[in-house]
């Protein structure tokens, strides 16, 4: 299982915090980058769709103004064939406007076409194609079925004569299902990213689309195109015939009474987003993967001064903790403070555990050891193979003195002879209460010479100094030995064998010291 640590929370919350607030960035950026793609392309094909109606009424306005031309020249002579084969000639070749010209005259004949390629010269016109026969006036028809065949819609202007007689029209025909001005002037291909434009009248009927098949196809509930052939431009989203959404542009071509449309798919759009998005994602992955190791850099060098306190502290029993913790590199106000704090704590722990041990192993009226003292030393001499004689003192008649003065005076007859027995020169020694008014004096590496010469100065020492009210005392001593290379004796034995020496000196009439046989 994972065990959380302060690194690893560090990491955790600084990578989450960083993941997220790219993550935030990048979901703003798009949003707000994604409208300002929809309001652009909104824009971009209000704009191209409102040049293309200019263009097409342009076009329109000069084709009616080339037509009008030829009526003027026709009304001079209707019946001149030539004339009519030469203007309709004329008419066609000057410009490309039209796919073929015709002139009709008034007993709704077609008196000539050019070019000649379909026979319909001298054909009456049937009655779906009479729109502009009908009209007596500049025109731009409806879609209708041309008597060759052709899907078409046509330009025409009447011809009257100076009388004000109806002589006919002369008219410009444009093939809807061929290649025709439209497809110059709109642009005959959807583009990669699946914009196209279309057009279509009054009756909502298609003149031109990008698919040849839609042509002729009636769009009826499509509000951009109801607000372009009812004389508006704008922009909007709709979606298509075939369930795609669009951002669309729209305009009116007056002339006609036309509506362009140009428009682009929504997903067409939020694909090219896409790829930006990704860009800005791979741009920005080097800084967002430097950030990651700076923090991850930034999470050891903070925490590593805690984690050491930590295991440290937690081996605190371990006498190197307290120079371990003092190497720690604290560097930061809360580390330097906690590592204060452990250090005096630890201190103090210290000198507590080093109170109790001294507590343990002393006598707490004369500050000698005790018995137990006295083994753990004894113990390591013995380890170390270090010699000793072996003093026991023992206060005469000592219970006089506490019978007489009283114990508190008892108390500091005993310290005051400790103090004695401190300060008596001996190099080593170690002094031990193993009983009321029992001591041992532990002298390493003595003989029994120095041993004794020893005790005989300190017992005159003793007998020459006044004891607070007590007065004089006396002490009875016995020594003993032991030797490290003695194997036969140990050193329960020889503190025995110091103690019968001391009730030998006692039995001997106190106040003397005996060395043990
Ligand atoms: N004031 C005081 N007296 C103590 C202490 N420990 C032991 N004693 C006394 O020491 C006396 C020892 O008496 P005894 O064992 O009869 O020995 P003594 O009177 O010294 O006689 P000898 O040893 O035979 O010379 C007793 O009166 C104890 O009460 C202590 O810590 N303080």
């Amino acid at each position: 299982m994972l065990r959380l640590d302060l690194q690893k929370l560090f990491l955790l919350l600084t990578t989450a915090t960083v993941l997220l607030t790219f993550g935030n960035s990048y979901y703003a950026t798009y949003q707000v980058q994604k409208q300002l793609m929809i309001d652009s392309t909104l824009e971009s094909n209000r704009v191209y769709a409102a040049k293309l109606a200019e263009t097409t009424n342009n076009f329109i306005a000069s084709a009616q103004l080339q037509l009008a031309y030829s009526a003027g020249i026709l009304a001079s002579d209707m019946s001149n064939i030539a004339l009519l084969e030469a203007e309709a000639k004329r008419l066609k070749q000057q410009s490309d406007f039209f796919n073929t010209v015709a002139i009709i005259n008034s007993d709704a004949v077609i008196a000539t076409v050019f070019p000649y390629t379909t026979p319909v010269k001298g054909l009456v016109l049937p009655n779906n194609a009479r729109q502009s026969f009908n009209a007596r006036q500049s025109l731009v028809t409806d879609p209708f079925l041309s008597p060759s065949g052709s899907y078409i819609v046509s330009l025409s202007e009447p011809i009257f004569s100076n009388g004000g007689d109806y002589l006919g029209y002369v008219t410009g025909t444009i093939y809807l299902h061929n290649n025709n001005v439209f497809f110059k002037l709109l642009g005959q291909h959807s583009h990669n990213d699946g914009s196209y434009i279309y057009v279509a009248n009054r009756n909502r009927e298609l003149l031109y689309h990008y698919d040849p098949e839609r042509i002729g196809d009636l769009v009826n509930g499509n509000s951009v195109l109801e607000a372009s052939i009812n004389d508006q431009q704008g922009s909007a989203m709709v979606v298509n015939s075939k369930g795609i959404a669009m951002l669309a542009g729209y305009a009116h071509i007056e002339r006609a009474g036309w509506g362009v449309v140009a428009q682009r798919p929504v997903d067409s759009v939020m694909a090219e987003l896409d790829v930006q998005l990704t860009q800005v994602i791979l741009k920005s992955l080097p800084m967002l993967l430097f950030i990651l190791l700076s923090i991850w850099i930034a999470s050891r060098y903070i925490t590593k001064p805690l984690q050491a306190l930590a295991l440290f502290a937690s081996d605190m029993d371990k006498n190197l903790s307290q120079t371990h913790i003092n190497h720690i590199k604290a560097w930061y106000f809360e580390v330097n403070s906690l590592k204060q704090a452990i250090l005096s704590g630890l201190g103090s722990l210290n000198n507590r555990i080093n109170q109790l041990h001294e507590d343990s192993n002393t006598d707490p009226l004369t500050q000698f050891y005790n018995r137990r003292g006295l083994v753990n030393i004894l113990d390591s001499w013995e380890e170390k193979k270090i010699s000793f004689a072996v003093v026991a003192l023992d206060i005469d008649h000592f219970k006089v003195v506490n019978d007489t003065h009283g114990h508190d005076v008892g108390d500091k007859v005993l310290q005051q002879l400790c103090d004695l027995i401190r300060a008596y020169p001996h190099e080593g020694a170690v002094f031990c209460r193993s009983g009321g008014e029992e001591f041992l004096i532990m002298l390493p590496e003595a003989s029994a010479q120095a041993a004794y010469q020893y005790a005989e100065g300190l017992r005159n020492q003793i007998a020459n100094v006044d004891m607070p009210t007590a007065g004089k005392i006396t002490v009875s001593l016995g020594i003993s030995l032991w030797r490290a290379e003695d194997k036969d004796c140990s050193i329960k034995t020889a503190l025995k064998t110091a103690d019968i020496a001391l009730y030998q000196a006692k039995r001997n009439g106190r106040n003397c010291s005996i060395i043990a046989e």
